[in-house]
């Protein structure tokens, strides 16, 4: 009973089967240099990792966090932890270090995003990496505040939102990137026209699977749409990584020990999982590579359904009119 809820656990973090790789690429110092990067949920887990090595490599970091008390937190550690790395140097690229700046966004309000995006077009001249990570997973049924099943409006809507609000500060900001971090969950993910708030039936494994499946797809109508501007858009699976996405999942007391010890066997620290995410926000290896699925930092196949033009594009329409875009 406990093996088979840490293996449920572990199914439904990564994928059944995923093999679990620890690589590392370090980027060159100052690789990052003059660039400016927007990480949404920078605060914690992937994003943090992300954050960190980035700013190491000298990008000036927007960390885009729902709580901006949380954040401000998580950059001052960020910020001690590099100074004394460059204490402990000799750390090449540490001295040359980036900057790091939290802006509030809560992606479950399309106010708030567009409050962010105002500010960030106000006060930001330029934008180069755009990482949409931030994410629910598996919650139980709630709804944004504009009244959309909370995983698709965090994990896709509101995304949505974000990036189309800051495509021409991007584009003027060209040769820039766009990064999507998806799951391998998307495997086990229908994108259900009919009912996408989930209104009808709640299966919160399978509304995170619709999710993550319409990041691809509409990372896929992006690239798509952005051909010859020298924007790209691509889109990753970040592996399993222990960090607390799974806190609304409910482990019984008696499993705990087994799971935490699972999970310290096999899954990727969040600095393992972020190397996919840092090397598409920052490798010359993928410099006008977009519409493409990664893992491990290679590209990987797709399975058809995500492959899909006609959804991809009705996906698009349907979630302009879902977040105003178009009336
Ligand atoms: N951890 C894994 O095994 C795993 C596997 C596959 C995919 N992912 C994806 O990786 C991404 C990062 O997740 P993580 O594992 O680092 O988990 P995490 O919980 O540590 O990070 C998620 C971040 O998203 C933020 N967030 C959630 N709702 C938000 C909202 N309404 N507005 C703004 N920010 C919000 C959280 O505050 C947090 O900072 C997610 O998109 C997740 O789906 C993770």
């Amino acid at each position: 009973m406990a093996v088979a809820t840490a293996a449920a656990v572990l199914a439904a973090l990564g994928g059944a089967g995923t093999r679990v790789q620890r690589l590392r690429r370090g980027g060159d110092p100052g690789l990052m240099h003059g660039k400016t990067v927007l990480i949404t949920g920078a605060n914690s887990g992937l994003g943090r990792a992300t954050a960190a090595e980035l700013l190491r490599l000298g990008a000036r970091v927007i960390m885009g966090c729902r709580d901006r008390a949380r954040a401000e937190e998580a950059a001052s550690q960020l910020r001690r932890e590099l100074r004394q790395a460059a204490e402990c140097g000799p750390e090449p690229g540490v001295s040359g270090a980036g900057e790091l700046i939290v802006r509030e966004l809560d992606l479950a309000s399309l106010r708030s995003v567009r409050a962010f995006c105002q500010e960030m077009l106000q006060e930001e001249p330029r934008l180069d990496v755009l990482i949409n990570n931030a994410g629910i997973f598996q919650c139980p049924y709630m709804k944004t505040e504009d009244g959309f099943e909370m995983q698709f409006g965090v994990n896709h809507l509101g995304h949505f939102l974000l990036t189309n609000l800051l495509l021409g500060l991007l584009k003027s900001s060209a040769p820039s990137r766009i990064v999507v971090v998806s799951s391998k969950l998307y495997k086990y993910g229908d994108i259900n026209f009919d009912d996408l708030n989930s209104e009808q039936s709640y299966n919160k494994s399978f509304c995170y699977s619709r999710s993550k499946l319409a990041n691809i797809l509409f990372t896929r109508e992006l690239a798509r749409r952005l051909e010859g501007t020298n924007v790209t858009v691509n889109v990753l699976h970040p592996g399993i990584v222990r960090t607390n996405l799974g806190r609304h999942i409910h482990i019984p007391l008696l499993v705990k020990p087994l799971f935490n010890l699972v999970s310290w066997a096999f899954f990727k620290t969040p600095v393992e999982g972020a190397q996919t995410s840092i090397y598409l926000a920052s490798s010359p290896e993928v410099e006008g590579v977009s519409g493409r699925y990664f893992g491990d930092c290679k590209e990987e196949e797709l399975l058809p359904k995500a492959m899909d033009e006609s959804v991809a594009r009705k996906l698009w329409d349907i979630s302009e009119v879902m977040v105003g875009l178009l009336k």
